[in-house]
């Protein structure tokens, strides 16, 4: 097929406003898509995809990308960030342009923030959130976190996915004294979320069970970041799953565990899967493929950047959750970007309780991905764009929107060449921490060009993004995952049969 124009420009053109802005012509790749994959070219119009076939023929102001040897794939989307979140007395150091840039530059074109109501109701937490996401260099999503339970939460939440395009609220089953719910409430919350179409979203430590172990270390005189880990123990995280879990079967309702750190959390999820649950298992980067020894390093400063909750664990853990994420019983990686500076971390340098929780990966999460389980053969480059982009896109409803590269599709692209070589550091590295709990590692397959809303952004190492142009993605309720329920609930209403008439007990 011909396109309306002649000839290309390159960067160094009078054009570039025009190519900026407009219209792109990707040569030759191998066009990546979770179902398919074949050599195509991908030309884009206007921020979306207007053609994906061989040897698309156009003329003038497009820009023409060549892709040849190269992987053409959908950007990808991180569900699980923390930009600018007030948390452990603190704010994380990557605000939403920081944030974002640095993934950009590691191939992500959009994520989904968690909205954080501490002490406002959750519209006032929402519009805070809207405004600090103002600045964004590319598009976004929200997850909103539920903290307790009253008729206005109940209410609100019917407003956030009728209004505000929110379709997943989250429950942190740890964080006891801030954030952390109860069973009651959870119950609540999925009863809730069934009802409005929304996905249920668990963070699952037993709560109460941290704050003993954490006492007992301190008790102990262990006041250290090994402290951290040391308290949380895996068994917590797989009775706070299975909970979770168990009580999302009761009520009949898709349920998402958020950063499955452990064995134990993944053996729980694959058996409710295997008995027909709805569960969607989350590993992020960090549990995939660090260990737990940093938290032993004597560096105080080095050990306390790895500490995150559900802590990162023995390296035996990973290579379950990657095998888990090979075979499906884990479906989504994401990063759970919730970064802090050594100073930030230093708060805990005499009580690991104070160490703000949370590790970097939005930059490093797509090359890790590639590099430890394409290059290395535990799964193919179609499952890397289902795991990385297109699964996300589903669960959370804005498929084929985002996470496919066809025709119609917003024109989030990455180019990866396999061929190339990347390497982490804080001096390199596009977020505002100082610290990388990834320094110095390397690996293949190298992002070269990023493209967010059909702007090429990132290129021979340089970003190009401008503030502002980042969009609110909408996401509407009722997923995939909903699909039949209520199917389950009729056969489950009808097998309880007539109600049971009892007269009074003749005395
Ligand atoms: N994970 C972590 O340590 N920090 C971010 C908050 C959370 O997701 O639990
Ligand atoms: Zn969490
Ligand atoms: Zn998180």
């Amino acid at each position: 097929d011909a396109y309306p124009t002649q000839g290309f420009c390159s960067v160094d053109s009078n054009l570039e406003s025009d190519c900026l802005s407009g219209k792109i012509l990707i040569k030759g790749g191998t066009v990546v898509n979770a179902h398919h994959k074949e050599v195509a070219d991908v030309y884009i119009e206007d921020g979306v995809i207007v053609h994906v076939s061989p040897n698309i023929r156009v003329g003038d102001h497009v820009r023409i990308v060549d892709a040849t040897g190269k992987y053409v794939m959908p950007g990808g989307i991180d569900p699980h960030t923390h930009l600018e979140m007030e948390f452990m007395g603190t704010v994380t150091i990557d605000d939403f342009p920081s944030g974002q840039a640095a993934a950009l530059a590691g191939g992500t074109t959009m994520h989904i923030d968690f909205v954080n109501p501490i002490n406002v109701n959750l519209s006032a937490a929402f519009a805070s959130y809207m405004n600090k996401a103002k600045k964004s260099v590319m598009d976004y999503g929200f997850h909103m976190v539920i903290t307790k339970w009253d008729e206005e939460v109940s209410r609100e939440m019917e407003v956030m996915v009728k209004e505000n395009g929110i379709n997943s609220f989250k429950f942190f089953m740890a964080y006891k004294g801030s954030v952390m719910i109860n069973d009651e409430v959870l119950i609540n919350g999925l009863e809730r979320c069934k009802s409005l179409g929304a996905l249920a979203m668990v963070h699952a430590e037993n709560g109460d069970a941290v704050a003993e172990g954490q006492k007992k270390m301190i008790s102990l005189g262990i006041t250290g970041p090994e402290g951290h880990a040391l308290s949380r123990p895996s068994v917590l995280e797989g009775e706070a799953t299975a909970r979770a879990i168990r009580l999302a079967n009761f009520v009949n309702t898709p349920l998402y565990v958020v950063h499955v750190m452990s064995i134990d959390a993944m053996e729980e999820i694959a058996k409710a899967k295997k008995s027909g649950q709805r569960i969607i298992g989350e590993p992020v980067v960090s549990g995939l493929v660090l260990d737990e020894s940093w938290l032993w390093n004597s560096d105080f400063t080095t050990a306390a950047k790895y500490v995150m909750s559900p802590p990162i664990r023995k390296a035996e853990h990973g290579k379950a959750l990657q095998d888990a994420l090979a075979s499906g019983v884990l479906q989504i990686v994401g990063t759970d970007h919730c970064t802090f500076n050594s100073t930030q971390k230093s708060f805990g340098m005499d009580d690991f309780r104070k160490i703000p929780n949370g590790v970097n990966g939005i930059e490093e999460r797509m090359h890790i991905i590639w590099d430890s389980m394409v290059e290395s053969g535990k799964i193919s480059v179609t499952d890397y764009v289902r795991i990385t982009s297109t699964e996300c896109a589903k669960v959370f409803n804005i498929y084929p929107r985002k996470g496919a590269i066809l025709e119609g599709s917003d024109a989030d692209i990455i180019i990866l060449n396999p061929n190339s070589s990347f390497r982490i550091s804080s001096i390199s590295h596009h977020s505002r921490s100082d610290t990388n709990v990834y320094e110095g590692r390397t690996g293949k397959g190298k992002v070269e060009v990023t493209i967010s809303g059909g702007r090429i952004v990132w290129e021979d190492g340089n970003l190009k993004v401008t503030q502002g142009s980042g969009k609110y993605i909408k996401m509407p309720p009722f997923s995939y995952l909903f699909d039949g329920l209520d199917k389950v609930d009729a056969q489950y209403l009808a097998s309880l049969g007539a109600p049971v008439r009892r007269t009074a007990a003749a005395s």
